[in-house]
């Protein structure tokens, strides 16, 4: 049996960074790393597995968030950094780390866990479930112009990335709040990506969108690199970092933007929603491809009852699910879900779930039939899809947010 996790204090976070980047092969946390993720880990808890000589065996580490649902938002932890030394594998430790972060998490009152997995095999067996999915948009420039009437004009205004640094986060956590599955971004998490960056002298452009009083409403962060032709000619390949809209038709514009970029033979944009707006708005749709369609969040509904009643519903007649969670049995029970809310029921049950699929149908990303197909949910027709009518949301779960 391992240890109890213990919560480290901040003189061990160097030494759990070594453990972590051990674990993920990134090898020894250098001066200059460390300068960088010290802000990571002072601004997170991390638990870890000490060993009979005190040394760290697993590490996990997690931090506060506001995740977005349909028509809401709950608080919620960002777990990250989760790594057990090669020579400690597979008796446990994992296992450990996350019973114990998990009632931690639950006592400092979050509603809800979302973690980006290295492996897809790992976390369902602790109540996790893939709750958005993410894909790269590659646009042909030489063909795609987008069709008349999509994304009206916007004032545009290219800030300097160290001002962007200051401006962006002020606004970002307001613009994402109508896409279900959107977190916050802590302070460390612009530094870490942004400012990485900057520091590597590879260039970056921040071009903003302003609404009508000049405040910005959008941005897409790209940086460039040069593909030049056969014949010489200079040419360059534009990668989109953040596309990041207060709606739809600002993100269409921003695109606009990025697809105006002189020099450019194609956008690249990895990490897109799968709703992302732009192929539909092309005269010829087949100039934007998504591909490399991959899971995103791996969410954990740490807290059923609050989860259910956090979120807005479709409109159907309410359906009763039975929930069952292993490692948190205060979940587990029947909750009717309606048109008005969710409440604890004693009505029987016309959907079976667990936990981890709860999480795949809570930002509305799958549908409770697909799942009932493949054997994971149990319900007749009609319940399933009144479940599916009443768990819809307008726009396709998305986080946005690496890390
Ligand atoms: C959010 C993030 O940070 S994602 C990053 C995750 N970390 C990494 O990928 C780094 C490299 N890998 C590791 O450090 C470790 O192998 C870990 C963290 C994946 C697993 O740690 P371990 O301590 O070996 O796992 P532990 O012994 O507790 O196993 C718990 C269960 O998970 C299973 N499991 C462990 N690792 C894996 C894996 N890579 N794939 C599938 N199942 C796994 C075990 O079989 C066990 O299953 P069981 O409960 O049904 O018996």
């Amino acid at each position: 049996m391992p240890a109890v996790p213990v919560v480290l204090s901040a003189e061990r976070h160097r030494e759990a960074a070594e453990v972590f980047g051990g674990a993920y092969l990134v090898g020894p946390v250098t001066d200059r790393m460390w300068s960088r993720s010290a802000a990571t880990y002072k601004g997170s808890t991390v638990h870890a597995v000490l060993e009979d000589d005190d040394s760290i065996g697993a590490v996990a580490r997690a931090f506060d968030v506001t995740l977005a649902v349909p028509g809401g938002c709950v608080p919620a932890a960002g777990v990250s950094s989760v790594g057990v030394r090669a020579d400690r594998r597979r008796r446990g430790h994992l296992r450990s780390l996350m019973t114990a972060q998990l009632e931690h998490l639950r006592a400092a009152g979050a509603v809800a866990a979302t973690l980006r997995a290295t492996e897809a095999t790992i976390y369902e067996r602790f109540g996790y479930g893939v709750a958005s999915s993410y894909g790269t948009l590659t646009v042909d420039r030489a063909r795609a112009r987008l069709r008349a009437g999509a994304a009206p004009e916007r004032a545009l205004r290219l800030v300097n990335p160290t001002a962007a640094l200051q401006l962006l986060p002020q606004v970002h956590d307001r613009l994402v709040r109508s896409r279900p599955g959107a977190i916050s971004r802590p302070t460390w998490w612009w530094t870490n990506q942004v400012a990485r960056m900057l520091d590597k002298d590879e260039p970056l452009w921040v071009l903003c969108t302003e609404d009508g009083d000049g405040e910005v409403d959008g941005w897409v962060v790209y940086t460039a690199t040069h593909t030049d032709t056969a014949s010489g000619e200079h040419r360059a390949q534009v990668s989109v970092i953040d596309l990041v809209g207060a709606t739809p038709e600002v993100e269409l514009a921003l695109w606009q933007a990025a697809m105006a970029i002189d020099l450019a033979e194609t956008v690249v944009a990895q990490g897109r929603p799968l709703d992302d707006g732009l192929p539909l708005a092309l005269v010829d749709p087949r100039a934007a491809r998504l591909s490399a369609v991959e899971d995103e969040t791996w969410l954990r509904l740490l807290d059923v009852p609050t989860a259910l009643s956090a979120r807005t519903y479709g409109s159907a007649d309410a359906v009763v699910l039975g929930v069952d969670d292993q490692l948190v049995p205060g979940n587990s029970g029947r909750y009717r879900v309606g048109p008005d809310g969710a409440e604890r029921t004693e009505a029987a049950v016309e959907v079976e779930i667990g936990v981890s699929e709860l999480a795949s149908v809570y930002l509305g990303g799958t549908r409770f039939a697909a799942l009932a197909t493949a054997g994971r949910v149990r319900g007749d027709a009609p319940a399933l899809r009144r479940a599916d009518l009443l768990f819809a949301a307008d726009r396709a779960p998305w986080s946005g947010t690496y890390f």
